[in-house]
């Protein structure tokens, strides 16, 4: 009798693919509603707020650019794996739009995938960046059912050499755009998405004391600014939604961009190091709203580009595969809490990063 064929392209260590598992976005104007609703459902967003967004959305043409920069990311991943004589099929899925991490992993079945490895396309610890991607592939898996494919997402990257050296290069791009004087008063601040207060405090494991995600946040930074050897440096929030009366991690960019025109700053150079994309959150909060605030206020104002872009963000890629292909060193710039790195969707640890309530809204 014939043998089972072995999985497509396996590789040591018993992987047979990759999945990249992104927050999706929308690809075109009758997308968005939809969209929108798959992103809140459940999580007490104001329809105000969803009209407002939705308006950010349809300004681009119902666009979001994620998707094709996510489709972009993946063919370097691919060529960097070839590089490396790696044989790994990647596939691409998302939480809220198409191509459904669902539908994904039903193909990846369907072609014989066993078991894959997950890159995540946030590189931090708490619910949004973390345990919210851990229910996707538990929910992904329970779609497919019984024998559906073991996934392993790979841990946090905030200080991965290759992330911070990727983000440093953007900066050093940025800051070579400016004149010398500009660049001699420039302020170099940091953005990366609000969460909500309470969402920051259980961040982590319980016996780490809460913020891990403003911790890492704070310290990739930290780490970045160093590269480029410039100490100053504030780090603020963006793309706040939610109730008003709820606390969200502040300050946000465009009040602190205020902040620092007040203060007497008149070059900003932004970073928006919590995202590995310019998807829209990037385009809209800083290319658009911060950007008119600094013109209003006659202040000169540049954003860094974003990390996956660079070639050394595939690299990364390649190098948290091969963590667990072949044994490559796990390399870390800081002894804050990482994790992230589980099976089948199971949390970092028992109470780690546990979905804070959500305000229901009063029925009208
Ligand atoms: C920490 C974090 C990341 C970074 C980690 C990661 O990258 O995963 C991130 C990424 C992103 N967030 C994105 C878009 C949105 N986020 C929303 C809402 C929310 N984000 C939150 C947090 C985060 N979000 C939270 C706490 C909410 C409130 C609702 C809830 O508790 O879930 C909403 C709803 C409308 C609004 O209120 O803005 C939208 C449309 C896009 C795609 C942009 C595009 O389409 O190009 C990306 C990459
Ligand atoms: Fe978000």
């Amino acid at each position: 009798m014939p043998e089972t064929p072995a999985p497509k392209s396996p590789v040591p260590g018993g992987f047979d693919a990759l999945l990249l598992l992104s927050f999706g976005g929308p690809e075109g104007p009758e997308d968005v509603r939809p969209f929108l609703e798959n992103v809140t459902r459940g999580r007490g967003v104001p329809p105000e707020r969803l009209d407002d967004v939705a308006q950010h959305y349809l300004h681009f043409g119902g666009v979001s650019p994620i998707n094709a920069l996510n489709r972009q990311l993946i063919a370097d991943v691919e060529a960097e794996l070839e590089r490396q004589g790696i044989s790994l099929p990647v596939y691409f899925g998302n939480r809220n739009w198409h191509p459904m991490a669902e539908a994904t992993l039903a193909q990846m079945h369907a072609d014989g995938v066993r078991s894959a490895l997950v890159f995540p396309t946030s590189a931090w610890g708490g619910y949004s960046g973390c345990r919210q991607y851990h229910e996707d592939i538990a929910r992904a898996r329970e779609a497919v059912g019984a024998d559906a494919p073991d996934l392993l997402k790979l841990r946090h990257f905030f200080d991965h050499p290759l992330f911070i050296a990727s983000v440093a290069d953007a900066l050093t791009a940025a800051y070579d755009g400016l004149t010398e004087q500009q660049r001699a008063g420039a302020r170099l601040v940091f953005t990366a998405h609000s969460v909500p207060e309470a969402a920051d405090r259980a961040a982590g494991p319980p016996e780490e004391g809460g913020h891990r995600y403003s911790r890492q946040v704070a310290e990739a930074s930290r780490l970045a600014a160093e590269a480029v050897g410039v100490v100053e440096h504030d780090v603020v929030w963006q793309s706040r939604s939610g109730p008003p009366q709820v606390p969200w991690l502040a300050p946000d960019v465009v009040d602190h961009v205020e902040a620092l025109h007040a203060a007497g700053t008149t070059t900003v150079v932004v970073c928006p190091v919590g995202f590995v994309s310019d998807h829209l959150e990037v385009v809209w909060d800083l290319d658009t709203e911060a950007a008119e605030k600094a013109a209003e206020l006659g202040m000169t104002l540049v954003r860094a580009g974003t990390a996956g872009p660079d070639p050394r963000f595939a690299e990364m890629v390649v190098e948290l595969v091969r963590e667990h292909t072949s044994a490559a060193p796990v390399r870390r710039l800081s002894d804050i809490g990482s994790a992230g790195c589980t099976l089948n969707g199971v949390p970092c640890a028992v109470g780690c990063c546990e979905p804070t309530k959500r305000p229901v809204r009063p029925a009208s």
